[in-house]
């Protein structure tokens, strides 16, 4: 008789096999996760150390800012948020991990998805220090003193349309009330369109570039999710494939969208330069972003960016040059009508500062604004406009962050969202409070030591060699934007509501009505508020 184990095994009997072969597998993977993985000490829910995928949903539904600061609320200043993931609430860790060129960290894989629809990395996405630093110094160019200087009065032209846009009809009458997400989000998109691309998009006065305008967040949240998935290096391949827009839908075909448009206007700025040289133009076209990007060359090699990595750069600089102010405008607005002590605050002093709408400039004037000032930082600190954790992977050797030696390999980051709402550094970290930031006004008693500490956890534009290269812009553009709008109009919520706050019955972290509410999509999608306007 045959003995058993010669026999061949049964089709059954091999998928029982690899089925037995997985589970033991996965269950030898989650005891080693749970007990001797180096992270193990570290508190954390229970389904986050075994697995990724919790963070994958909080991506998918949008609030996995809401859940750091949970987690954080509950487990403390290091949180374990996946199997070898550490988030951190303290400034200590937020300088260390981001503040320093030399620090030994770089940026994640998840990065590499990011923009692999172009088909290179950007000088956001570029993982590697040096080949980071390269393109960093190119872009520099675009965001230097001269050339901000030069992109002033194509914000101001662009401002100016909104304000006639958005005021009424007749004088001393209020206007119908405006969803300002998303009017914000086209004025962001033509100021971006001037500045990165020299050409005037038309969204606040047209529907023709309005659907690309939405797609930069709509795309960043599918890419978000996507780049963490555990087969993200595979798929990467296809990210613009109609396969992918058979599977996930509107929002594949929202990001595909994103990278055709974005490479069809670097092919029309590249025709529009190699037109003027050709033609040996005198009066060379205003040097706008792209330019700066596209005429670069590598000193060692002398090679200019590929076609794939302008494409690249010219999607970041739609999406992180538009969208990101966007928010803060809208977020601003909501907590002015929520505050009216602070309007009317903010409103005495733009109007006593300036005497005529063209007075409202860059220069000594608008600096001297410092209650305005402190409520744009109040806006970014409550509503940070990238909230969530920036991953970095450590490098060999470790890393010692306070006070704890962390291996190579982990994976840390300080979320924005929940670091500016720790009570540490700002106390009663709900409230709308432009006083924060300011020395003892008005005998508050706030010290120079809380505005300094208040300032050192301060991240909405992430910090050191990796930290936002339009910081400087955006704080332009908000400020005058701000400064215009409160000059020429009154302002009041709309009979709507105003819209844009958090509700009982949403889900948990969205209860606050006087909270103006984000989705995550690492930039974020919001609603509202509605506002209506009087000519002053
Ligand atoms: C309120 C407005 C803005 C906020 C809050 C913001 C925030 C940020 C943050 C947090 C990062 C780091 C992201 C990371 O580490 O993954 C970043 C990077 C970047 N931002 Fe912004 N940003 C704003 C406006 C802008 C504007 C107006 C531009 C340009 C037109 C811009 C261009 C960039 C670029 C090019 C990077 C990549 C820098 C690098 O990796 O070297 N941002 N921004």
């Amino acid at each position: 008789m045959t003995p058993l184990w010669s026999l061949p095994p049964s089709p059954t009997q091999v998928l029982a096999g690899i089925g037995g072969a997985i589970v033991v597998y996965f269950l030898g993977l989650w005891v080693y996760r749970l007990t001797l993985h180096p992270l193990a000490k570290y508190p954390g829910p229970f389904l986050y150390k075994l697995t990724d995928w919790s963070l994958i949903i909080q991506c998918y539904q949008g609030n996995r800012h809401l859940h750091h600061l949970r987690d954080h609320e509950k487990y403390g200043p290091i949180v374990r948020i996946g199997p070898n993931t550490l988030s951190f609430n303290t400034e200590t860790a937020l300088n260390a991990i981001y503040g320093s060129k030399k620090v030994n960290v770089r940026k994640t894989g998840m990065y590499i998805t990011m923009d692999a629809g172009a088909g290179a990395l950007s000088t956001h996405t570029e993982v590697d220090k040096e080949k980071h630093a390269y393109r960093r110094r190119v872009m520099s160019h675009a965001f230097s003193d001269n050339a901000l200087r030069s992109a002033e009065p194509f914000i101001l032209d662009n401002i100016n349309i909104f304000c006639n846009l958005m005021a009424p009809k007749e004088k001393g009458a209020w206007s119908e009330a405006k969803d300002m997400s998303q009017w914000c989000a086209w004025l962001g998109f033509d100021i971006m369109g001037d500045l990165a691309f020299g050409k005037r998009f038309r969204c606040l006065e047209s529907e023709e570039h309005r659907y690309t305008s939405r797609t930069t967040i709509t795309g960043s949240k599918f890419i978000y999710w996507f780049s963490y998935l555990p087969c993200a290096w595979l798929c990467r391949l296809f990210i613009t494939s109609p396969l992918l827009s058979l599977l996930f839908g509107q929002m594949a075909k929202d990001l595909a969208h994103l990278v055709y448009y974005a490479d069809e206007q670097v092919r029309i700025r590249t025709s529009e330069l190699t037109k003027s040289e050709k033609s040996g133009e005198k009066t060379a076209p205003r040097k706008d972003s792209m330019h700066y990007i596209i005429e670069a060359r590598d000193p060692e090699t002398g090679k200019s960016l590929t076609n794939q990595e302008l494409t690249a750069d010219s999607m970041l600089l739609i999406g992180a040059g538009s969208d990101t102010v966007a928010t803060s405008m809208a977020s601003c607005l909501f907590y002015l009508l929520h505050n009216p002590t602070v309007l009317k605050k903010v409103t005495t002093e733009v109007r006593s500062t300036f005497t005529s709408i063209a007075d409202i400039r860059v220069g000594p004037k608008l600096t001297s604004c410092t209650y305005l000032q402190a409520c744009l930082e109040e806006v970014l600190r409550i509503t940070p406009p990238v909230p969530s954790h920036l991953p970095r992977e450590v490098l060999p050797g470790g890393l010692g962050l306070d006070g704890e030696y962390i291996p190579a390999g982990t994976i840390v980051g300080v979320p924005a969202y929940s670091i500016h709402h720790n009570p540490t550094y700002y106390p009663d970290p709900w409230a709308f409070t432009p006083e924060r930031w300011l020395v003892d006004p008005a005998g508050t008693g706030v010290t120079a030591a809380q505005v300094e500490l208040a300032q050192r956890a301060f991240c909405p534009f992430s910090l050191g060699s990796r930290g936002c290269i339009g910081k400087f812009l955006a704080y332009m553009e908000f400020k005058l934007f701000m400064a215009h709008l409160l000059y020429r109009f009154d302002i009041k919520e709309g009979e709507e509501k105003v819209g844009g706050g958090g509700k009982e019955g949403l889900e948990r972290g969205r209860e606050r009505s006087d909270e103006f509410q984000m989705d995550d999509a690492f930039a974020v999608l919001r609603n509202g508020p509605m506002v209506r306007f009087r000519a002053v």
